[in-house]
């Protein structure tokens, strides 16, 4: 058994473990073809059983899981992405060696192939102290800033619009967090398209 402690890091490398959840009986094809067909090769990159993680800058990082995503929703399946992003976490320093790619993002041609309405949520936890409520409504603030409708939920801000849209909103949440030095910054998001319910309260 491994009970070596997790090294500690300072770098600032990004990453998010996310899963995609396409509800059709195909789905082993919708995210083999996604993983297949989106380039990678900016961000360090693991596939398990449960999910995948990617690290790496936070441009790369936001590029390849926005696209992956919505190449599964360009199936016209309802699929359902679920994620944790973070970055200065305290902990391992796996393919810091990406810190050093240059900004060119790669998909940006496959995501200009693509329109597709969203509907989900964020939440931001801002983890290195400071004033946390005030931070996190600064960045609710600033989602509205993207042309896309942001209301309250309980224990979220929930997002409809266009998914590039949402995506670009949620990376540039992420990155004012860094750039204002909040020393770690994590945001959970849960994200679907095509689903077959509509948008009112459906237990009603
Ligand atoms: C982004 C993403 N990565 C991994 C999984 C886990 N997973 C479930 S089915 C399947 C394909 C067959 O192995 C894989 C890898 C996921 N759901 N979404």
């Amino acid at each position: 058994m491994n009970n070596q402690p997790i090294t500690c890091s300072t770098s600032r490398i990004a990453g998010c473990t996310f899963a995609i959840y396409p509800m059709t009986d195909q789905f082993v094809d919708v995210i083999t073809a996604s993983l297949k067909e989106v380039d990678t090769s900016k961000v360090w990159m693991k596939t398990t059983d449960v999910e995948t993680c990617v690290r790496g800058r936070i441009s790369h990082v936001f590029d390849v899981t926005k696209a992956l995503f919505l190449h599964a929703a360009n199936t016209g399946h309802h699929v359902v992405f679920s994620s944790t992003y973070s970055i200065g976490c305290p902990g391992d320093s796996d393919g810091d060696v990406y810190l050093s790619e240059d900004d060119e993002r790669l998909n940006t041609k496959l995501l200009k192939r693509m329109s597709q309405e969203v509907a989900g949520k964020f939440s931001l936890y801002p983890l290195g102290g400071g004033n946390y409520m005030n931070m996190i409504y600064n960045q609710i603030e600033e989602m509205k800033l993207h042309g896309i409708d942001v209301s309250s939920i309980h224990y979220a801000t929930r997002l409809d619009g266009d998914g590039e849209k949402v995506f670009d909103g949620l990376e540039r949440v992420f990155t004012n967090m860094e750039n204002l030095k909040s020393s770690h910054t994590v945001m959970t998001t849960t994200i679907s398209a095509n689903s077959p319910s509509k948008k009112e309260k459906i237990n009603e």
